[in-house]
């Protein structure tokens, strides 16, 4: 059994500590957040985002980063996407060589358009760094409800090390070497699920939800490839897996979000609402930067954008969207 930390207590740290310990690891949960650490020893639960899974006195819950730091088998970042670079930076110092860190956050920094195993190895390069995504609502992780997810790592042992500590009866495990690819998939689904989500709000029909499911696959796995990341992961658990979950499930928050700015929110009234992150709202600006550095058309994002960030009413995003020009739905099957 391994000594793992949990470096974030947000509902996915939250589920994840409650999973690991289950299976007989031993877990200590570190938050940034003074009440919070409070409030978790007190609780024993995390009531406003994760009501109703109940933490075991057998997990450690603290303040101090170097104590979750120092002498873990197992490091798992799970700070929002946002927080990912300062925490990895005040980390650093306490990482030893060689020692795992595998990061659950789903995002693209706005300003380097690096993802966050780029992030995290240039804040800490002594760490081998990986990857857990896929579709995995921690209010479902945090009752044990049978959920699949892939591990990206540089090497098949660390993949393979990581598979054998986080797979239980109830998580399965897969692994994988595109690490790119499973962290695309995973910040870009949530910009799609913003707009699927908008189109609930808007009161539009599952056709819509499937076509933005659908074309939105297309754009992340054309900008995707262009990047490096393979096509089989689009398709696999952190693609179109994620994808589908986050675009319907009402767990989601960034489906949630874009509900609320369907129905005329705003985006920050939307994010006060949701409470918990939604990271759509920052890998949109980025994916549009990554469009443009790759020379990729992706539409759905760019009105996202303008929904967002311009005030562009939802519906004349949709109807611009449907009146495109006319294409051909896959450039690589011409008719020669
Ligand atoms: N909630 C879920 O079901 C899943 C979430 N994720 C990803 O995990 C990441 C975290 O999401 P959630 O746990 O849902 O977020 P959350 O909004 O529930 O939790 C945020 C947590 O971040 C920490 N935090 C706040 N300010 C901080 C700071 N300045 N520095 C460091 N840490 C700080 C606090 O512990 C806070 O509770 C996101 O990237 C999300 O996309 C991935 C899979 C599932
Ligand atoms: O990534 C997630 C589930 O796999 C969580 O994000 P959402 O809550 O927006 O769906």
């Amino acid at each position: 059994m391994a000594k793992i930390s949990i470096i974030g207590a947000g509902s996915w740290g939250t589920a994840l500590a409650w999973m690991l310990n289950r299976s007989g690891h031993e877990l200590t949960i570190w938050s940034i957040i003074p009440a919070e650490v409070e409030m978790l020893k007190n609780n024993r639960e995390h009531r406003d985002k994760l009501p109703g899974v109940h933490l075991p006195e057998s997990i450690r819950i603290t303040g101090d980063l170097k104590q979750a730091v120092m002498d873990r088998e197992v490091l798992v970042l799970a700070v929002p996407s946002v927080y990912t670079r300062s925490t990895a930076h005040s980390m650093s110092i306490y990482v030893s060589e060689g020692q795992r860190i595998v990061n659950v956050a789903k995002g693209i920094e706005e300003k380097t358009l690096f993802t966050l195993s780029d992030i995290i190895e240039e804040e800490i390069p002594q760490a081998d760094v990986a990857v857990l995504s896929g579709p995995s609502h921690a209010e479902e992780v945090g009752r044990g409800l049978p959920t699949t997810c892939v591990i990206g790592a540089h090497t098949r042992k660390t993949a393979e090390y990581l598979q054998n500590i986080f797979m239980n009866e109830a998580f399965r495990v897969y692994t994988s070497p595109d690490m790119l690819g499973i962290e695309l998939g995973g910040a870009l689904k949530n910009v799609i699920a913003l707009a699927a989500g908008i189109a609930d709000g808007l009161g539009y029909g599952d056709n819509t939800k499937a076509a933005l499911i659908t074309r939105g696959m297309t754009e992340i796995a054309r900008l995707g490839m262009k990047m490096g990341g393979k096509l089989e992961t689009f398709s696999g658990l952190s693609g179109i897996g994620d994808l589908i979950v986050t675009c319907a499930s009402k767990h989601s928050r960034n489906r949630r979000a874009g509900f609320l700015i369907g129905q005329g929110y705003t985006m920050q009234a939307a994010m006060d609402e949701v409470k918990m992150v939604v990271e759509g709202v920052y890998s949109a600006k980025a994916a549009v930067g990554l469009a443009q550095k790759y020379q990729v058309e992706m539409p759905i994002i760019e009105q996202v954008n303008q929904v967002l960030f311009d005030g562009k009413p939802a519906a004349e995003a949709v109807r611009d969207l449907m009146i495109r020009d006319k294409k051909i739905e896959h450039s690589d099957l011409p008719w020669e």
